[in-house]
């Protein structure tokens, strides 16, 4: 049985001529949640696009429990049990909040068994399931990704920015439908967060992105871990 949920073994990606990620290799355990940090630029979504195929690499090698997913096209790794929630809005925008949250789901039933499990985090949705998703707020849409990728079940979950433009409130439910996440299903995470409170929160372990190679890392319940990530931050 493989330990290792995702590998990069010097991975380098970026656009076109321009190189972000140079060599860049991580782990992240099986069942573990890291927190992927860094300032403005620093590669952090470029890194999530590369593991789900939408940025060809340059170099290097993705593993997904074991398996090489370096050339798959982005439909076949999600169909590995990757789920992804794009930093930009990936809602079909006229399409419903049930269909957004059918997709891929085989059918009726699953759907409701799914729903079912998720609604209590999401109590906005259940009276507002025809309703199309481009008329939900932008902090709704945020939630509509969440409750999407939790309702794949996936073995390996990715968020780029899930809390971005979200009231405190939000946030506190969001963090605390991961952490269950977490517990009820032993699901992997890697999460890009400019929020590192809630990063740190959902989080084991941090790694610190500058110029697209990991800076730093450390365990994110450690005393002072929020003050080591800020000094990163801030210079
Ligand atoms: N489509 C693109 N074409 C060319 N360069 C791009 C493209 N998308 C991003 N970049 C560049 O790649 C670098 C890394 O961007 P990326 O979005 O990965 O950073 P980030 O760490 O996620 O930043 P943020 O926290 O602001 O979202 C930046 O210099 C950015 O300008």
């Amino acid at each position: 049985m493989n330990s290792v949920a995702l590998k990069l073994d010097g991975v380098t990606s970026g656009y076109r001529s321009a190189i972000v990620l140079m060599d860049l290799s991580l782990q992240v355990n099986k069942g573990e949640a890291v927190a992927l940090l860094g300032k403005n630029g620093m590669g952090k979504s470029t890194l999530l696009k590369s593991i789900m195929g939408f940025l060809p690499k340059k170099a290097g090698t993705v593993y997904l429990h074991g398996e090489d997913i370096t050339r798959m096209p982005p439909h076949r790794i999600a169909r590995q049990g990757i789920a992804y929630a794009a930093q930009e809005h990936a809602l079909f925008a006229d399409l419903s909040i049930r269909d957004n949250l059918r997709l891929g789901l085989a059918g009726e039933s699953l759907f409701q068994e799914r729903f079912d499990a998720i609604e209590p985090l999401f109590p906005v949705f259940k009276s507002r399931l025809p309703q199309p998703a481009g008329t939900l707020s932008g902090g709704e849409q945020k939630m509509l990704l969440l409750a999407r990728a939790l309702m794949m079940r996936p073995s390996v979950i990715v968020l780029d920015e899930i809390t971005e433009g979200l009231q405190p409130s939000v946030i506190e439910r969001l963090a605390n439908a991961l952490l269950r996440e977490r517990e009820q299903h032993g699901t992997t995470m890697l999460i890009v967060e400019q929020n590192v409170p809630f990063a740190l929160k959902v989080a084991d372990r941090y790694l610190i992105l500058k110029q697209g190679e990991v800076v730093d890392q450390g365990e994110a319940r450690a005393d002072g871990a929020v003050d080591s990530v800020f000094a990163h931050l801030r210079v």
